[in-house]
C-alpha cells in the first residue's frame, strides 16, 4: 500500500518533471522546425514551465532538509560503528600417510592456515566513511589436509578509510559493542546440563579421525592435552585483553617503510605494500595429528581446530583536516565565496534559501608566487540553478548568446581592465604550474541561534571542523544586524566546545555589492555600518590565543571582490598554524629521544 503523501508524491513529481521536460523540447523542436519567431504566448508557458520546474525543485530540497533534520546530526560527523571479526584459524588435520606397500603409515595431517589479520589503511582518496562495511569480516585459514599438506593463510583484510579518522575500540561496558566469539560461544552453552557442555566445549577444539572419538575421549592423553588447550586459550584472551583498547588517530597516510622501497627492483616482482595498522589479529590454525606423536601414543587420531580471530567494535569518526573552515548563518554565502575562492571547482549547491548545504564539503586553494591562483577576480558565482538555466539557454552571465562574438567581447573587456589577472585566469584547470602554496578549506551548513538545542540542523556538523586550523566568520553585510550575527555565531561555537571561538581569525563582510548603491547617502551608510562592524569584531569578539583580534573583510562572493585579500590573509593563518604545528611535533620527537637517553 502506498504511504499517503509520500511515494505517491513522488511519483506525480517523476511524472510532472517528465512531463515538463518533454513539453520544452517538443516545444523548441515545433519552434525550430517551422522556424517561427518566438511569440508571447510561448514565451508565457516557457515561462511557467521553468516556474514549475522551480517548484519541483524547491519540494526535493525540502525534503532533502527535512530528512537531514529527522536524522538529529547523527550523519554529520560522519561517525560509524564497525564491528571486526579477523578470520578464523583453519582446522588441522588427523590423517595418516598411505603408499603401496605402506599400510601403516606416519601421521600426515597438516595444519590449518591463518586467518585474516584486519587493518586499516587512512587514504587521502576517501572523503566519507560510507564506503566503509559496517561488519568487517576476515576470511578463514584453509583447513589442512592429508600428505602433509598445510592449510592456505588467508590474504589480509585491508580496509580503507578517509584520512582525518579518529578510531577508537568500543570498551567492554559499552552497550554498541557487539558480543565477541567467545561471549557467543558461552551463550549457546547456556540451558545445556554439565555432560553436554563438556561435549560441546570438546567439539569446538578438537578435530578427530573418524569412528576414534570415542576412544580418544578415554585416553588420558588426551585428557592432558584438553587441558593444555583450555590454558593457551585463556593465555590468549588474556594477552588480547592486555593490549589494552586501540585509539588511533589516523591523520597521516602511511609511509611504505623506507627499507621496503627499492629502486632497482626487477620487472614484475611485486611491489611491498603498506597494509596500514593492524586492528584484529586473525586466529591461528589448527594442529595437525603429527603435533600429537609421542613415544606412548605412535599414531594419534586427534588434531585442533582454528581458533577465533579477535572480534572487536570500533567507532569510527571523520574529523575533516581542512585549514580553513567557513562558519555563518545560513544564506550568508559561505558556498558562494568557497566556489569563488576555489575557482568554482567545488560544486557547493547556491541558493536563496536556508539550509541549501547539508553536509561539510572541502576544497583546495591554490596560492603563486604573486598570490591567488585558483580564481579569477571579477568572475561571477550566480545561483547553481539560475547557472544551470543560462547553461540550458545558451546564455551568458551578463544576459547575452554566448557566441563567438560576444566572448570575443568578453575577452577584450578583460584584457581591457588587468592584463596580469588575464594570463593566470588562462591555466589549465588542473595545473600546478606556478603553484607555490595551497591550502583546504571546508564549507559547512549553516549554524543558527539555539542550534546547541538542536534548532535548524542543529550543530554536530562542527564536529567535523574542530581540527581545522583557523575558523572564519561569513556574515551578510547586507543583513539588518551583522553585528547580532557574530555575536551568535561566535555562543555557538563556544556552547559547541567552550574556547572554540579561540580559533576565529577573520570575519568576512559578504554581499558588500548590495550597499552603497543608491547614492551618497546610502554609500556612507554602508560604510558607518562596516565600520560599527570592524567596532563590534574588535572589542565584543575577544581575542585569539596570542592576544590578536579578529581581521575584518568586505568582500562579494557572487562577484568575487576582494579576494586576493581573503586569501593573503589566509595564507598567513595557515602559515602560522602549520609551523606551531611543526615546532610541537618537533618538541614531541625530542623528548621520545631524551627519555632514551642515559
Ligand atoms: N548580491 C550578492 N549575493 C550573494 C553574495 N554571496 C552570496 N549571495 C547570494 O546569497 C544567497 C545564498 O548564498 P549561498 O552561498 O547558498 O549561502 P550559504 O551561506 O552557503 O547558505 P546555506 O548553505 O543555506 O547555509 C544566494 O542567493 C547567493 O546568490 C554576494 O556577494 N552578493
Ligand atoms: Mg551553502
Amino acid at each position: 500500500m502506498l504511504r499517503p503523501g509520500c511515494t505517491r508524491n513522488l511519483r506525480l513529481r517523476r511524472s510532472q518533471l517528465t512531463a515538463l521536460r518533454c513539453r520544452k523540447f517538443s516545444s523548441l523542436s515545433d519552434t525550430e522546425s517551422v522556424n517561427e519567431e518566438p511569440t508571447i504566448a510561448s514565451y508565457n508557458a516557457q515561462e511557467e514551465d521553468r516556474y514549475n520546474m522551480e517548484q519541483v525543485d524547491f519540494m526535493r530540497r525540502r525534503r532533502q532538509t527535512d530528512a537531514k533534520r529527522r536524522q538529529g546530526g547523527e550523519t554529520f560527523m560522519d561517525q560509524r560503528i564497525v564491528h571486526v571479526r579477523g578470520g578464523a584459524g583453519g582446522d588441522g588435520c588427523a590423517s595418516f600417510h598411505r603408499e603401496k606397500w605402506v599400510p601403516k603409515g606416519p601421521p600426515s595431517g597438516g595444519d590449518g592456515g591463518e586467518g585474516s589479520y584486519i587493518y586499516l589503511l587512512p587514504t587521502q582518496h576517501l572523503t566519507t566513511l560510507s564506503s566503509v562495511p559496517r561488519i568487517i569480516k576476515g576470511a578463514s585459514g584453509g583447513p589442512g589436509g592429508g600428505t602433509w599438506r598445510n592449510g592456505k593463510d588467508a590474504p589480509p583484510t585491508i580496509v580503507r578509510v578517509p584520512l582525518g579518522t579518529v578510531v577508537k575500540q568500543l570498551s567492554h561496558d559499552d552497550p554498541r559493542r557487539a558480543k565477541d566469539a567467545f561471549e557467543r560461544f558461552q551463550e549457546s552453552l547456556e540451558g545445556l546440563d554439565e555432560e553436554e557442555r563438556v561435549d560441546r566445549i570438546r567439539k569446538r577444539r578438537w578435530v578427530h579421525y573418524p569412528g576414534f572419538e570415542d576412544d580418544n575421549l578415554q585416553r588420558e592423553a588426551f585428557q592432558e592435552a584438553d587441558k593444555m588447550l583450555k590454558m593457551e586459550e585463556r593465555a590468549l584472551a588474556n594477552r588480547r585483553q592486555r593490549r589494552g583498547l586501540i585509539h588511533l588517530d589516523l591523520d597521516r597516510a602511511v609511509d611504505t617503510p623506507e627499507t621496503e622501497k627499492d629502486p632497482d627492483a626487477p620487472l614484475g616482482r611485486p611491489r611491498a605494500k603498506t597494509w596500514g595498522y593492524l586492528i584484529a589479529e586473525g586466529g591461528a590454525g589448527g594442529m595437525g595429528n603429527p603435533h600429537f606423536l609421542s613415544k606412548t601414543n605412535r599414531s594419534p587420531k586427534i588434531a585442533t581446530r582454528g581458533q577465533d580471530g579477535e572480534w572487536i567494535s570500533l567507532e569510527l569518526e571523520l574529523k575533516i583536516l581542512a585549514d580553513v573552515a567557513m562558519v555563518g548563518m545560513p544564506n550568508a554565502g559561505k558556498s558562494t565565496l568557497v566556489r569563488a575562492l576555489t575557482g568554482g571547482r567545488v560544486k557547493s549547491e547556491i541558493a536563496g534559501f536556508a539550509f541549501t548545504t547539508l553536509n561539510p564539503i572541502m576544497g583546495v586553494v591554490r596560492v603563486g608566487p604573486d598570490g591567488w591562483i585558483s580564481g579569477e577576480e571579477g568572475a561571477i558565482y550566480d545561483e547553481t540553478a539560475l547557472e544551470g538555466n543560462r547553461l540550458r539557454d545558451g546564455m551568458g552571465v551578463h544576459g547575452y548568446v554566448d557566441g563567438e562574438e560576444a566572448d570575443d567581447e568578453a575577452v577584450a573587456a578583460r584584457d581591457d581592465s588587468s592584463g596580469e589577472e588575464n594570463t593566470q585566469s588562462r591555466l589549465p584547470h588542473d595545473s600546478t604550474i606556478g603553484e607555490s602554496f595551497r591550502f583546504t578549506i571546508t564549507d559547512n551548513p549553516g549554524l543558527i541561534e539555539h542550534a546547541a538545542e538542536n534548532k535548524g540542523l542543529g550543530h554536530m556538523f562542527l564536529r567535523s571542523i574542530e581540527r581545522s586550523h583557523a575558523l572564519v566568520y561569513v556574515v551578510d553585510l547586507a543583513s539588518p544586524d551583522p553585528c547580532e550575527e557574530l555575536r551568535i555565531l561566535r555562543e555557538e561555537l563556544d556552547k559547541y566546545r567552550e574556547g572554540m571561538s579561540g580559533k576565529a581569525r577573520m570575519v568576512i563582510a559578504n554581499k558588500a555589492d548590495l550597499l552603497g548603491q543608491g547614492g551618497e547617502q546610502e554609500a556612507e551608510e554602508a560604510k558607518r555600518k562596516f565600520v560599527r562592524l570592524e567596532e563590534y569584531a574588535k572589542t565584543e569578539m575577544g581575542t585569539d590565543a596570542r592576544g590578536r583580534t579578529l581581521d575584518v573583510v568586505p568582500v562579494s562572493a557572487k562577484y568575487s571582490m576582494n579576494m586576493r585579500k581573503v586569501v593573503g590573509l589566509m595564507v598567513g593563518y595557515v602559515e602560522e598554524a602549520r609551523r606551531q604545528v611543526a615546532l610541537q611535533e618537533g618538541e614531541e620527537n625530542t623528548s621520545t629521544l631524551n627519555d632514551y637517553s642515559y
